[in-house]
C-alpha cells in the first residue's frame, strides 16, 4: 500500500510517530464498529485529505490482518468502501468542491453529498443509515476540537455517534510533512497561500506567505506548507464573533465612573459559578452571594446567577446564552490544569476560537509554581485565542483574565474574592474597565401583617415607584414578613417606606438591617 510504503520509508520519525498512533485509533475504530457503521467526513480540505488517506492505508492494514488470520489473499484492486459525507454549501470556494468531487472518484469513494447544515444533515443521515461512528480531520488548534478526545460522543443535543479524531494530536507541520512524504494530490487554493479553509466570505490567503511585490498590483502568496508558524494558520480566517448585542450597554465604559442612576439604564450582570460539588450538594457556594453583593455595591444589576457542571459544552452554552444577554458575565470554579478544569475551554468554545498557548500567562504561572512547571505545554498557560486581555494588579500573583465581556475569575474562597474584586476595582478607577455607577442602597422593613393585607397596597406601591426594587420574602412560613426597598436613590426609598408605612397602622413595620 503506497501510503504505509512512502510513511515506512522516510526517515522522518516525528511522522512516523503520528502516523502509527492515527493507524491505531483508525484500527480501533474499524474493530469496534463494521465498515458500514462508519462515516468518513471529507470536505477536501488538507485534514480531511490526510485522514481520507490515512483511512485508505488504516482499511487496508485491517484488511491485511484479517486475511492473515483468514489465510485468504488479499485483492490486489484495493479500494476502501468508507461512506463519505460531504456536506456541501453555496459558499464553499469552486477549488474545494471539485477537489473533493475528483478525489471522491479517483479513490472510488462512495460519496453522499448533504445539503443541510451538520446538524439537520446528520439527523437526517443516521435516520436512514446504520451509522454509528464518524471520522473527522478535526485537529487540537481548531476551534470545535476544544474539549474533544481522539474518540468523543457527539454532543449533547445532537444525533448520538462517536466522533472519532485521528489526527487530533497532529500540528499543522505534521499534516503537510505526511501530504508531502506521500506525494498525494491536496487542493489548489493551499499553493496560493490559502492555510485553513472556511467559507468565500470568511477566508483569505494568509498575509504571512504574502511575497511583497509592489510592482504587480496584484499580490502574491507562497504555498501554504512554507508557513512556518503552524500557531497562525488561521490567520486567514475572519473573525466571526459579534460585537456585543444591540440594546445592550457597551460592556466597556469610555471613561472611568460614568455614572448612570435611571432604572431603566441600570447595567446588568450575570454569575456562573462551575462546580459538580456544588450540584451535588457537597459543597455550598459562598462566592455567588458575594459577587451578587460586590455587583450591588457598583450600581449593577444581578439578572441571573448559574451552577454548572464541569463540562465544557455545559459551559460554552451557558456562557454563550449569558454573554450576549447580560452585559458582563463573571464566571467562577473549574480554572486550572486539573482534568475538571474546563472553564476557559468552555468559554473558547463560547466565542469559537481555540485554546491557545499564551507566553506571558505562562510566565506568570511558571514565576508562581517554579519548579513544578513543565515546560511550554503548560495547560494551565492555555487561554481563549485573540480574545483574552491579561489584567494585571500588582497584589495579584497571575493577572485576572476578560475574554470580551466575560471575566474569569480564578478565586476558590470568600478572601480570595475580596483580594480579586478589590483589584478589579483599583484598575477599573486607573483604567475605565468596568463602568462603576451609582450603588444600589437599600433598606429592609419587616411586619406581622399577613400576606393578604399587604399584597394589594404593596402591588399599588410597585407602581408609584417604578423605578425601585420592591421584593417581599420571609424567613420561615409563619413568621414575620420583610419587606425591601432597593434602588438608587435614598430619598425615593425614604418616601416609598413612609407611603407604605402610612398605608397601615402606626407600629406596623419596623426598620431591619
Ligand atoms: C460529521 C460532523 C460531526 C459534528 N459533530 C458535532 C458535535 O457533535 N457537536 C458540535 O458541537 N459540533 C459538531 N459538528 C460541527 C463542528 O464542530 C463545526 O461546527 C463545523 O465543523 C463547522 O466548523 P466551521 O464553523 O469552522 O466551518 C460536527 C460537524 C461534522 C461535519
Ligand atoms: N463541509 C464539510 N463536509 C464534510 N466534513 C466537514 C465539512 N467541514 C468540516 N468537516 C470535517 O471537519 C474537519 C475539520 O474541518 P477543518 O476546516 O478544521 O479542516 P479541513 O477543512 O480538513 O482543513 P483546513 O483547516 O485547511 O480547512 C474536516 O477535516 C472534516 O472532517
Ligand atoms: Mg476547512
Amino acid at each position: 500500500m503506497e501510503i504505509d510504503r512512502a510513511i515506512r520509508e522516510s526517515d522522518d520519525r516525528r511522522l512516523k510517530t503520528k502516523y502509527n498512533n492515527a493507524i491505531y485509533v483508525i484500527q480501533r475504530a474499524l474493530a469496534l464498529y463494521p465498515i458500514e457503521e462508519v462515516a468518513f467526513s471529507f470536505n477536501g480540505g488538507k485534514d480531511s485529505t490526510v485522514l481520507l488517506h490515512l483511512l485508505r492505508a488504516g482499511y487496508f492494514l485491517h484488511k491485511e490482518e484479517q486475511s492473515r488470520s483468514n489465510g485468504d489473499l488479499m485483492d490486489r484492486e484495493f479500494t476502501c468502501p468508507i461512506r463519505t459525507i460531504y456536506f456541501e454549501s453555496s459558499s464553499a470556494f469552486p477549488e474545494i468542491n471539485s477537489f473533493t468531487y475528483e478525489t471522491a472518484s479517483t479513490y472510488g469513494l462512495q460519496l453522499d453529498i448533504i445539503r443541510l447544515d451538520f446538524k439537520a444533515g446528520l439527523e437526517a443521515l443516521l435516520n436512514s443509515k446504520p451509522i454509528r461512528a464518524i471520522f473527522l480531520g478535526v485537529r487540537i488548534g481548531d476551534p470545535t476540537a476544544v474539549g474533544q478526545e481522539q474518540f468523543s460522543p457527539s454532543s449533547p443535543g445532537w444525533p448520538p455517534f462517536m466522533r472519532v479524531n485521528p489526527i487530533l494530536d497532529w500540528s499543522y507541520r505534521d499534516v503537510w510533512a505526511f501530504l508531502l512524504t506521500c506525494k498525494v494530490q491536496y487542493c489548489s487554493l493551499y499553493d496560493q497561500g490559502y492555510t485553513s479553509i472556511g467559507s468565500i466570505y470568511d477566508t483569505v490567503p494568509n498575509a504571512l506567505l504574502c511575497i511583497g511585490n509592489s510592482s504587480s498590483s496584484k499580490e502574491e502568496f507562497r504555498p501554504a506548507f512554507l508557513l512556518s508558524d503552524g500557531r497562525l494558520e488561521r490567520a486567514g480566517r475572519v473573525k466571526k464573533f459579534s460585537p456585543p448585542v444591540c440594546g445592550h450597554f457597551p460592556a466597556v465604559s469610555n471613561g472611568p465612573n460614568s455614572v448612570d442612576s435611571h432604572h431603566s439604564g441600570t447595567l446588568t450582570a450575570s454569575v456562573i459559578a462551575v462546580g459538580d460539588e456544588i450540584l451535588f450538594g457537597n459543597v455550598e457556594d459562598q462566592l455567588g452571594p458575594l459577587i451578587c453583593r460586590k455587583l450591588h455595591s457598583i450600581g449593577w444589576t444581578v439578572s441571573q446567577t448559574a451552577v454548572i457542571q464541569n463540562d465544557i459544552d455545559s459551559v460554552a452554552d451557558e456562557v454563550e446564552r449569558l454573554r450576549s444577554t447580560t452585559d458582563m458575565v463573571y464566571i467562577y470554579g473549574g480554572v486550572g490544569p486539573l482534568h475538571s478544569d474546563v472553564s476557559l475551554a468552555g468559554v473558547a468554545k463560547a466565542f469559537g476560537v481555540r485554546l491557545a498557548p499564551d507566553e506571558e500567562f505562562e510566565e506568570h504561572i511558571r514565576h508562581l509554581i517554579g519548579d513544578h512547571c513543565t515546560g511550554h505545554r503548560n495547560e494551565m498557560a492555555q487561554l481563549p485565542e485573540g480574545i483574552t486581555e491579561l489584567l494585571h494588579h500588582e497584589k495579584l500573583p497571575v493577572p485576572l483574565i476578560k475574554c470580551q465581556n466575560v471575566i474569569i475569575l480564578s478565586a476558590t474562597n470568600v478572601t480570595e474574592l475580596d483580594k480579586q474584586w478589590d483589584c478589579l476595582i483599583e484598575l477599573t478607577k486607573s483604567t475605565g474597565l468596568l463602568i462603576l455607577t451609582e450603588p444600589f442602597v437599600s433598606k429592609r422593613l419587616t411586619t406581622n401583617l399577613s400576606d393578604v393585607e399587604t399584597a394589594q397596597p404593596l402591588s399599588k406601591l410597585c407602581l408609584e415607584f417604578p423605578d425601585l426594587y420592591i421584593g417581599c420574602y420571609r424567613k420561615s412560613r409563619l413568621g414575620p414578613l420583610i419587606i425591601s426597598f432597593e434602588g438608587k436613590d435614598q430619598a425615593r426609598i425614604e418616601s416609598a417606606a413612609e407611603s407604605l408605612c402610612k398605608k397601615f397602622h402606626p407600629g406596623a413595620f419596623s426598620e431591619i438591617n
